[in-house]
């Protein structure tokens, strides 16, 4: 087929054809791909003259510092070695892209020149003038004639000028498909090109100028569908094909097969990677990306290949050995533990789930000078913890931690004398295996002794691994040490187990091919946008851009808009919280609402697995304390707890331990204090619907990893670090709790309700929370939100620009929205009035954004350049909020408690905010 494909054959296709079509196609599959079919394929590819801009927005976004070919510069240089960025600079430099308040209006420009041919063909307007934002974007274009785009105008201008307006991805999405209908005189080649130069410049600007993030993201989003509109997928029964018609019926049959799943160009690349014995294949795949879908169809397309896939829990072990084919077999890694190690000691009754901290302490008893026994017990345990996460064969000082709970330095000679050997006599008698052993082998501790043992796992060609992210380095060193192919799969933003010992084995795996998933299912372009924004700014993730499907969704929703679908099915709605306390205090708010009386509620995983029972086992306990009774008496179930003669001596006792599961029960307990069996019991009336099918589920964000909702609420207690609101307790968790913030937007599958968090996060991403919009549609009644001026309407420019309204979590707090006149578009610090709350933080975080890159696009001028602080002071900006920067400085944790409370002040504002909220997104829903 190559040789035929070959430059000197007669079955070579011409030049300008292979090049059509091969432009079409993503750039790493043309590289990877696509230039090994032949030689002639190869040189097309490989022409520097061939898609410069596709070419040189990939180095610019995945190697800045690689080397390029000049051609963008001229055609003379096109041998010239420089680097992606600073021929992107030089261009910038060139044509007046050289500040943010410049850009757009300088991109719009450069588009016109370099992309224009020199007259309007008159069916290419045509076809443009179908695009909602046609007439605003020549409306536009004339505004600045005099003066900033003086140059005649051609159908570039007005395509990047629509791109500019454009308000979310589908109407780039909208524009691209016009340009390529059959009306259009451009080549596929020519429109993506073009798209492919702003999507450059945009980036540029985004890391050179601070531009706002969202231009590069909807461009880079709306190419990445339409490269992916078609793929060869390989059919469900590769034989299947084969054994029909020959000749032209085979075809026929080929053309008009449709596969039930039309695999991307990414997902084509893992599915044809052909795997050999020596090879470990690391996939790092997104939320919802389809990994599942993917190795399944690796696993089919290999009938005669013997694959092991290893999975993280039983639920996802059952759910996977029904839909992979015979020769994949699916495991979870503690159950091949248990069958080699774990089995000997659950037959004598020795294998427990977890160490127990005051197990340790009975069992190590008193010690002179060991200081105070539950602190050393707490410390042996994670001494022991760490150890069996590790790969190392023996317990050494390494393992015993060097600051306790408190971050207080533990002294040296304490982890050599005191601790470690404590370690070491647990951990001696947790492997006895004898009936009479006092602390019982875990879960962890029978994968270790596994571990010890370097197993060899037999049978197989190919071991998968999944949840990578999760698999402790015991596990991670199993794998590693197997002779046959390798697949990690997982996503690296989705561990939020390293306080398990979990360690990230994606990124230390040495692997010797790495594949990328970066398109979701799950979502469309708002939420894959606010999941992207939170990658990029809290994680620092440049080379890989998450994006969505074409499905309609929405964010910045209001938690009162009750959504149905056009099937009239209420919304499956998720109230995701970072802590349990947040997810109870809320249950019983709502369980208790006359509104939500014909709602069916459930906690996700079953209302058994947030453990209520000990809160009512406390509160039994608070009865012990006032000589209502005995622990026997009142039928105190959980042992511990029954031990106490008060609430107080099992707070310290928690505490002392470091013990935040019984520290959250007893919050639990201190929240509904006399009222804990009535509480308990409604939500045990209430919550008892099966998860999958209530129309209200309740989580914590830990709980609701895997899974997925139609709409997520997050509350309003994740505490993201180097934020304003830090996490000055566990600031090493910095990584988790990013973590935890992207596993709860990505669970939405339709609408989502962001939190302070994620609003802070948005506005790292320069998200300024604003759309320009059409003068038009201000009526007079609409005043000027930041200096109440009346006559919006009267402006010379024919645009305006519009706050977006944003509720955020369970509609305590909200960011409101409104239109901006024309003196305060220049602002760079306008900041939007909320309700209640954290006004100053976010003033901060938007202070150090800027406005400038509209200032000129939607005035027209540039005097306001040099405006001094205090002119924006005098005008105003100032009077939403009352706080000092000292405030600011002192205010900066975040609360502890929500107050769900106070229902008729929100309700009062709700009714308010209904009318105004304008979500982000498209709101109709369809749902088959
Ligand atoms: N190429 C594709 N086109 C359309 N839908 C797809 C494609 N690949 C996968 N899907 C769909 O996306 C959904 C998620 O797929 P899958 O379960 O394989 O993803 P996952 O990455 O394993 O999910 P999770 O992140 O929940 O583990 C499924 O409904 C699947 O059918």
């Amino acid at each position: 087929m190559a040789e035929k494909l070959g430059g000197s054959s007669s079955w070579a296709l011409p030049v300008e054809i292979l090049e059509m079509v091969l432009a079409q196609l993503p750039l790493p599959a043309l590289l990877t791909v696509h230039s090994t079919v032949c030689q002639y394929w190869s040189g097309v590819i490989m022409n520097p003259a061939f898609i410069p801009w596709k070419k040189i927005y990939h180095r610019l976004k995945l190697a800045p510092e690689s080397f390029s070919s000049a051609f963008l510069l001229s055609p003379s240089r096109a041998e010239e070695k420089v680097q992606a960025k600073d021929i992107v600079k030089e261009l910038c430099v060139q044509h007046h892209i050289t500040s943010l308040e410049d850009c757009l209006i300088s991109i719009i420009r450069l588009m016109g020149k370099s992309h224009g041919i020199p007259y309007e063909s008159k069916a290419t307007i045509g076809v443009l003038k179908s695009h909602p934002l046609y007439e605003l974007a020549v409306a536009a274009l004339d505004f600045h004639k005099q003066d900033l785009i003086p140059e005649s105008r051609n159908v570039w201008h007005i395509v990047s000028m629509i791109v500019v307006l454009a308000k979310d991805m589908w109407q780039v999405d909208a524009l691209l498909q016009l340009l390529l209908s059959p009306g259009s005189v451009f080549t596929p080649r020519d429109i993506t090109e073009a798209f492919y130069c702003m999507s450059t410049l945009f980036l540029h600007c985004t890391r050179e100028y601070e531009l706002p993030t969202r231009y590069h993201y909807i461009v880079n989003y709306a190419l990445y569908l339409y490269e992916n509109r078609w793929t060869l997928t390989p059919a469900d029964d590769p034989g299947r094909l084969k054994k029909s018609h020959s000749g032209q019926q085979s075809m026929q049959k080929f053309m008009n097969y449709k596969p039930k799943v039309q695999h991307t160009h990414e997902q084509m690349r893992i599915i044809n990677h052909n795997i050999k014995a020596d090879d470990i294949v690391k996939i790092v795949a997104f939320a919802g990306t389809g990994k599942t879908t993917t190795l399944l169809q690796m696993c089919k397309q290999r009938p005669h290949q013997r694959f092991l896939l290893v999975v993280y829990n039983k639920s996802v072990e059952e759910h996977c050995s029904k839909s992979f084919p015979h020769n994949v077999k699916v495991k979870t890694a503690h159950a091949m533990a248990f069958a080699n190690v774990g089995r000997r000691f659950a037959s004598i009754r020795r294998l427990d789930g977890n160490l127990s901290s005051s197990k340790i302490s009975d069992f190590l008893g008193k010690k002179e000078g060991a200081g105070n026994r539950l602190r050393r017990a707490a410390l042996v345990k994670n001494t022991i913890e760490i150890f069996l996460n590790s790969r190392d064969d023996f317990l050494t000082l390494q393992h015993v931690p060097v600051k306790d709970k408190d971050q207080i330095d533990i002294e040296d000679d304490y982890r050599l004398n005191i601790l470690l050997p404590d370690a070491e006599e647990v951990w001696k008698e947790m492997k006895k295996c004898s009936p009479t052993q006092k602390i019982a082998m875990s879960q962890d501790g029978q994968l270790k002794l596994w571990q010890l043992s370097k197993p060899r796992i037999q049978g197989y060609d190919v071991i998968m691994i999944d949840e990578g992210q999760d698999m402790n380095t015991a596990m991670f060193d199993i794998f590693l040490r197997q002779d046959c192919a390798k697949v990690i799969v997982g996503d690296p933003h989705q561990q939020i187990y390293s306080f398990r010992g979990a360690v990230n084995a994606l990124q230390m795996i040495p692997a010797t091919h790495t594949f990328y998933l970066t398109q979701s299912f799950r979502f469309g372009p708002e939420i894959s946008y606010i999941a992207n924004c939170t990658l990029e700014s809290l994680k620092n993730v440049q080379k890989q851009t998450l994006v969505g499907g074409r499905k309609q969704d929405c964010v910045y929703v209001n938690s009162k808009s009750s959504p149905v679908t056009s099937s009239g099915r209420t919304l499956s709605t998720a109230y995701l919280a970072r802590m349990n306390i947040t997810i109870y205090k809320l249950s019983i708010y709502m369980c208790v609402q006359e509104k939500y009386s014909g709602m069916s509620m459930s906690f996700a995983g079953g209302l058994a697995k947030y453990g209520f029972d000990a809160v009512l086992d406390i509160y039994k306990l608070w009865q012990v304390q006032q000589g209502k009774g005995t622990a026997e008496s009142l039928g105190i179930k959980n042992k511990l707890i029954a031990k106490f003669n008060s609430v107080n001596g099992l707070k310290k006792f928690a505490d002392n331990i470091d013990d935040h599961d019984l520290s959250n029960k007893i919050r639990m307990f201190e929240y509904s204090g006399s009222k804990t069996p009535y509480h308990l019991q409604l939500l045990d009336r209430r919550c008892c619907a099966d998860p999958a099918r209530s129309d209200v589920v309740f989580s914590t964000i830990h709980k609701a990893k895997g899974l997925e909702f139609d709409w997520v609420i997050m509350l309003d207690d994740l505490v993201p670090v180097n934020l304003p609101y830090r996490n000055r307790r566990h600031p090493q968790d910095a990584g988790d709790e990013y973590n935890l913030m992207y596993v709860a937007i990505t669970r939405a599958k339709l609408w989502l309700t962001i939190n302070s968090a994620v609003l802070y996060t948005l506005t790292v991403a320069k998200e300024k929370f604003e759309v320009i919009t059409g003068r038009h549609e201000v009526c007079p009644k609409h005043k000027c939100i930041q200096c109440g001026k009346e006559d919006i309407a009267s402006s010379k420019s024919p645009l305006v620009t519009k706050v977006i309204t944003v509720p955020i979590g369970n509609h305590e707090e909200r960011f409101r929205g409104g239109y901006l006149c024309e003196m305060c578009t220049t602002f760079d610090m306008y900041v939007p009035p909320m309700t209640m709350g954290h006004e100053f933080d976010i003033c901060r975080l938007l202070k150090d954004t800027s406005r400038l890159c509209r200032r000129t696009l939607l005035t027209g001028k540039k005097e306001f350049e040099n405006m001094s602080e205090n002119a924006h002071m005098s005008l105003g900006w100032h009077q939403y909020h009352g706080h000092t920067q000292e405030d600011s400085d002192n205010d900066s944790d975040f609360p502890d408690d929500i107050d769900f409370e106070d229902p008729a002040l929100l309700e009062a504002e709700e009714a308010q905010m209904e009318q105004e909220v304008v979500p982000r997104g498209d709101i109709v829903i369809q749902i088959d």
